[in-house]
């Protein structure tokens, strides 16, 4: 495959839409430089869009990485374990996709298992995928449980994430602190109120 061409995008479904040359990419980054009022040839700014350019190629690394390999292996050896896997606390730092600044937040997710589970790290990169890439907080709680349950066909997939949006806090309306909360629910999980009610004690009442 055409090493310009993104192998695993995002949920807009861009497949097939050719990468700019990392001097194109270069070129923006020096021409935003310009439009913050800068000189991009001064010594503290001229390696800047090189820099930046690397950054975006971790902080936005998600689209490369396809989630069905993550997912791939799984246990089956738990001695019949069937109550809920439940990973909490899972830190990430995603961007919004209206602003392109960042979401700030944690993300909690569990699962009924049926007969097999998974590596616990993977629920993990699941999240860090998923939070490299141009995001809303909805889509990306939706693609989390939406992954998890395809890959594992649990009896039930719940994520909840709580985030903070610098769009939110760092311009427009400035209200700094405010926290938004997402979740997703699937099959037991959406189906019985106890077992939902259960994991949001779990992780509300910490
Ligand atoms: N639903 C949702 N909205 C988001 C998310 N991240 C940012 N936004 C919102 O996206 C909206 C974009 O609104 P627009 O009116 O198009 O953009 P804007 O003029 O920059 O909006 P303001 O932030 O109000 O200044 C804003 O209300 C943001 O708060 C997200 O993850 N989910
Ligand atoms: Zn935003």
């Amino acid at each position: 495959m055409d090493a310009t061409v993104r192998k695993f995008s995002g949920s807009a479904g861009q497949d097939s839409h050719p990468r700019p040359t990392r001097e194109e990419a270069e070129a923006a980054v020096q021409t935003l430089i310009r439009w913050a009022g800068d000189d991009p040839r001064r010594e503290g700014l001229v390696d800047t869009p090189q820099r930046v350019v690397r950054a975006y190629e971790e902080i936005f690394g998600g689209y490369c990485i396809n989630p069905a390999d993550i997912l791939a292996r799984t246990f089956e050896e738990v001695s019949g374990y069937d109550d809920m896997v439940l990973v909490r606390d899972i830190d990430f730092v995603s961007h919004c996709e209206h602003h392109m600044v960042p979401i700030i937040g944690k993300a909690h997710v569990a699962y009924f298992p049926d007969g097999q589970v998974l590596g616990l790290s993977k629920v993990a990169r699941v999240v860090d995928l998923y939070a490299r890439r141009l995001q809303t907080q909805e889509t990306m709680t939706e693609e989390i449980a939406a992954i998890i349950d395809g890959a594992l066909a649990p009896r039930g997939v719940a994520v909840l994430i709580e985030a903070e949006h610098m769009c939110m806090s760092m311009r427009g309306i400035r209200s700094k602190g405010s926290i938004t909360t997402t979740s997703s629910f699937y099959g037991v999980f959406k189906d019985d109120k106890s077992e939902r009610d259960r994991f949001l004690s779990m992780i509300l009442n910490r």
